[in-house]
């Protein structure tokens, strides 16, 4: 495939510059990533069908190859509830309200998982790359007014002992859930 130039879309940018710099850590990709800052319609479904439907339209409407990405947080007392509508119940109920709903269950192990959906272009079936990170929510603990909000400020993850928002960069950069689905991008478009 003759591809020279591949869209990252999101009106994300935070996302965006995470994007950017796990992909231009390791072997350098024989692409250009260009950003585009466009909100993408979210249409209800799982979030893999999510993911390839916000590509499908940004292929359409950039009429060339594009990258997405929706995440997604998942909690095992809720069968997976928020998932993909986490943004919304945060900024409707704002973290107190979050763990206030939790409050009932003893079961607080959760999931990040982040979809990224490629296409060559529009008409193309878009292909999914799923990354997770297991861990559990918590009582707010690290700085707050991090580039996330307060969801970074809730999620341990396991293995660590620390949420997002107690990591630094270089090593949350090197175990998150976009980092674990961005190696998979990645040796996709390797291939191409
Ligand atoms: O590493 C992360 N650490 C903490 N929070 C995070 C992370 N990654 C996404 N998030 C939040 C952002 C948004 O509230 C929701 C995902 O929603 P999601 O639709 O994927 O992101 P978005 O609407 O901000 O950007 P986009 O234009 O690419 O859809 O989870
Ligand atoms: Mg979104």
């Amino acid at each position: 495939m003759n591809i020279n130039r591949i869209y990252f879309v999101t009106g994300n940018p935070y996302k965006l510059a995470e994007v950017v710099a796990i992909l231009s850590e390791g072997p350098r990709l024989p692409f250009e990533l260009q950003a585009v800052q466009l909100e993408l319609p979210e249409l209800q479904a799982q979030p893999e069908e999510i993911s390839r439907q916000k590509c499908r339209l940004a292929a359409e409407q950039l009429q060339g190859p594009v990258l997405v990405e929706d995440t997604s947080l998942c909690c095992t007392a809720l069968n997976g509830l928020p998932g993909p509508y986490i943004k919304w119940f945060m900024e409707k109920l704002e973290f107190e309200g979050f763990l206030r709903m939790l409050e009932g269950f003893e079961d607080k192990s959760a999931t990040f998982q982040c979809v990224f959906a490629f296409a060559p272009g529009p008409g193309s079936e878009p292909v999914t790359f799923v990354g997770r990170l297991p861990g559990r929510i918590v009582a707010p603990r690290g700085p707050s007014g991090s580039k996330w909000g307060d969801l970074s400020r809730l999620f341990e993850l396991e293995g660590y002992g620390r949420t997002y928002a107690e990591m630094d960069e270089a090593t949350l950069r090197a175990v998150s859930h976009r980092s674990r689905a961005l190696a998979l991008v990645r040796e996709y478009l390797l291939t191409l």
